[in-house]
């Protein structure tokens, strides 16, 4: 199955979305990574230039990958397994307002279920999981990793 083979994985922002502060990105993403580091031995670690694993960027439209955005709603971000070049990136639809409360989208959400693909979970039939194909706003506050989702990350990286 895929995964990555070592446990410390970088990330790098190669840009950001004008609907939130840089630091609130940052945050943002940093904690959907933990969500899954708190949950495996995994550990990630941020670069800003080069070439990390899990390259993370905001784009609308075509963005230079087969699989174009939709403009707001239906697709809100996709993600490619763990793998060299593109795998492992995370691509969010800069048509979506991303948000870092219960407003329009969480970008924590989101960013925790890509972050799930990049590590190379699918998408699970459990209504509760994080990896559920479609959005639902959970509190994000202290945000508990659902048991299916710590199932899936154990079965992978143990
Ligand atoms: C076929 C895929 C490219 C769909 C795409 C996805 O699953 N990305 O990982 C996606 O954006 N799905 C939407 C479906 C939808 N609009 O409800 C989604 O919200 N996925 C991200 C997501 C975020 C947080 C929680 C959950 N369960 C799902
Ligand atoms: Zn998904």
């Amino acid at each position: 199955n895929l995964k990555w083979e070592n446990n410390v994985i970088t990330y790098r922002l190669v840009n950001y979305t004008p609907d939130l502060q840089p630091a609130e990105v940052d945050k943002a993403i940093a904690s959907a990574l933990g969500v899954w580091s708190s949950a495996s031995p995994l550990k990630f670690s941020k670069i800003d230039s080069g070439i990390a694993d899990i390259m993370i960027s905001f784009a609308s439209g075509d963005h230079q990958d087969p699989y174009p955005f939709d403009g707001p709603g239906k697709t809100l971000a996709h993600a490619y397994y763990p793998g060299s070049g593109i795998g492992g990136d995370a691509h969010f639809d800069e048509d979506e307002t991303w948000s870092i409360s219960a407003k329009a989208i969480n970008l924590f959400l989101v960013a925790a279920h890509e972050f799930g693909h990049s590590l190379g979970l699918s998408h699970s039939s459990d209504p509760s999981a994080l990896m559920y194909p479609t959005y639902h706003y959970a509190d994000t506050a202290n945000y508990k990793l659902p048991e299916d989702d710590m199932k899936g990350i154990q079965a992978l990286y143990g």
